[in-house]
């Protein structure tokens, strides 16, 4: 046996939260050891953000060359390459991948170790026959495609984000079980290389988004011959090979089979908790995650956990929110709080979809009297240059005109949301947004031109009009 390795912090992954952790500590010169069983980089370098954008990019181009006449550029209906199409992908994996690597992080001073971890007691780790016990551990081990128990499905071939990117050949026909982010994600990228695609959603397509902007995406992607089934549950699977079959019951009581060639199944997200040893390291967990408080310790003090696996929303950014806050608890001993009503998400649809902060509804759900604002990307010069006018910008204003939420679909959404992300984590107010310059013409002045709104009612008040004439007297 190998001498035990007694570190200050122990990584228990090598993915977004758990790479951040360890560079960070690396960075104050603190011992850590990071173990990984798989690819470095985890989900979203491998599985997840990154080829899913680089897949859309495909797409987009595509879109692009069909909607060049409108410019006055003819090319005809593009020629899609799949199997090019995923070599583009694999490069941009493989041009991130450096970042990511072994090499990298022991050049940063960080021990790896290639293995499967568990906890054998509530200090100690065992990562394959090596023992380790830190001061800490962070648990950063992530979370794999749930496969839910719909009556066939085990039995019947289908893809997730693990295998969807390995596709050499473009599907006939993608069935897609589950209309969140990764559903239409995949649905418009494949749709738009040329392959028909059904999405069948349980309840409503990106349910956990802004009614009125989902509107937005959805319309687009109907438009672009996507089909989207919403209320219509699956309830059983069968086929292989050329053909996959569907049994689906819709809100009406109607029952359907819907036909297609492949299968993506996209319906959430399982916490990678089993195997872990989190039993014989007094760590509660349950099916979401590991229990954490706002302090995203563990039952068992000595551990963290961050990102996907600590149970709260499943995005890259909050895995490296989550590091940087663990790394304050661990090095420095400050207090750290977990604040997520501020935490931002994008889908990367086209048009994207941006929101952070409270919706309208979550808003009115807490009780808030907020002012709602809204400005149309029709009514912006830059949109009307690059004929991208579907969307709107959403604002939820509170008391004293402190900015509570915004949302935005339509062109470069995602662009967007950082200046609102940047207002609500700093408590700006509206008239924050009303009072810098933005250059002209760009997307962002969307977000100015909704601000400076909350004030037309203003201008037309009596009041406000017999003092600008009054002082008009003045000379
Ligand atoms: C298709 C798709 C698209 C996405 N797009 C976006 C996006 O655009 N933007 C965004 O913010 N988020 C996106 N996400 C979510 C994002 O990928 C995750 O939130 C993020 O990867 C979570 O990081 P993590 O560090 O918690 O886990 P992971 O990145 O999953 O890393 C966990 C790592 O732990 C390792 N591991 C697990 N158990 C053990 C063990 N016992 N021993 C050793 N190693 C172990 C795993 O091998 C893995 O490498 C997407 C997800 C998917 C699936
Ligand atoms: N752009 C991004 O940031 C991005 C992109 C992709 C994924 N992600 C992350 O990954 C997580 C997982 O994404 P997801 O899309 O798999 O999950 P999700 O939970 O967001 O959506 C799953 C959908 O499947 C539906 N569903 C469940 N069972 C069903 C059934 N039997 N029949 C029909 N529909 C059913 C649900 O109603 C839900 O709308 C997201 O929550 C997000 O955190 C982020």
């Amino acid at each position: 046996m190998a001498e035990i390795l007694t570190p200050d912090i122990c990584v228990i992954g090598g993915g977004s939260g758990g790479l951040t952790t360890a560079a960070a500590a690396a960075a104050f010169g603190v011992p850590v050891v990071l173990v990984e069983r798989g690819l470095m980089g985890g989900d979203c370098l491998n599985y997840g953000c990154v080829p899913s954008k680089a897949l859309l990019a495909a797409g987009k181009h595509a879109a692009a060359i069909r909607a060049a006449p409108l410019f006055g550029v003819s090319a005809g209906e593009p020629a899609v390459d799949f199997a090019a199409v995923k070599a583009h992908v694999d490069g941009v994996i493989g041009a991130i991948a450096p970042n990511d690597s072994v090499e990298r992080f022991e050049g940063l001073g960080v021990r790896v170790i290639k293995a499967d971890a568990h906890f054998t007691d509530p200090n100690t780790v065992n990562a394959g026959g090596q023992l380790i016990r830190a001061r800490r551990f962070v648990v950063a081990a992530g979370s794999s495609p749930l496969v839910p128990p719909i009556d066939g499905l085990a039995q019947t071939p289908h893809l997730t984000n693990e295998t969807i990117f390995s596709l050499t050949e473009r599907p006939d026909h993608l069935l897609v079980i589950g209309g969140g982010p990764i559903g239409m994600e995949m649905a418009q990228a494949h749709r738009r290389l040329g392959a028909k695609v059904t999405v069948v959603e349980g309840e409503t397509a990106l349910g956990n988004d802004d009614p009125e902007l989902a509107a937005v995406v959805l319309e687009a992607l109907r438009a672009e011959g996507v089909v989207v089934e919403e209320h219509t549950k699956v309830v059983g699977v069968e086929g292989g090979g050329e053909v996959v079959r569907l049994s689906v019951g819709r809100k009406n009581g109607e029952k359907a089979t819907i036909e297609g060639s492949h299968l993506l199944v996209a319906v959430g997200r399982a916490a990678n908790v089993e195997g872990l040893g989190l039993e014989a390291a007094g760590i509660e967990h349950d099916r979401r995650g590991i229990k954490v408080g706002s302090d995203l310790r563990s039952s068992n003090r000595r551990v963290y956990a961050v990102g996907d696996i600590a149970g709260g929303p499943q995005f890259t950014h909050v895995a490296n929110y989550h590091a940087g806050l663990v790394i304050r608890a661990i090095l420095f001993r400050l207090p750290i709080k977990t604040d997520h009503d501020k935490i931002p998400h994008v889908t990367f649809t086209d048009p994207e979809l941006g929101q952070v902060g409270l919706t309208e509804a979550q808003a009115t759900t807490r009780g808030l009297t907020v002012d709602v604002l809204r400005w149309p990307f029709e009514e912006n010069d830059r949109a009307q240059t690059e004929r991208r006018t579907h969307g709107l910008a959403k604002l939820v204003v509170g008391r004293g005109g402190r900015l509570l939420g915004a949302g935005v679909v339509g062109a470069e959404a995602g662009e967007l949301t950082n200046l609102f992300s940047l207002a609500i984590g700093r408590g700006l107010k509206i008239s924050d947004l009303r009072d810098f310059v933005s250059p002209y013409p760009t997307f962002s002045e969307i977000g100015k031109r909704a601000a400076t709104s909350y004030y037309h009612p203003y201008t037309r008040r009596p009041l406000v009009r017999r003092a600008i004439g009054f002082l008009s007297r003045f000379g």
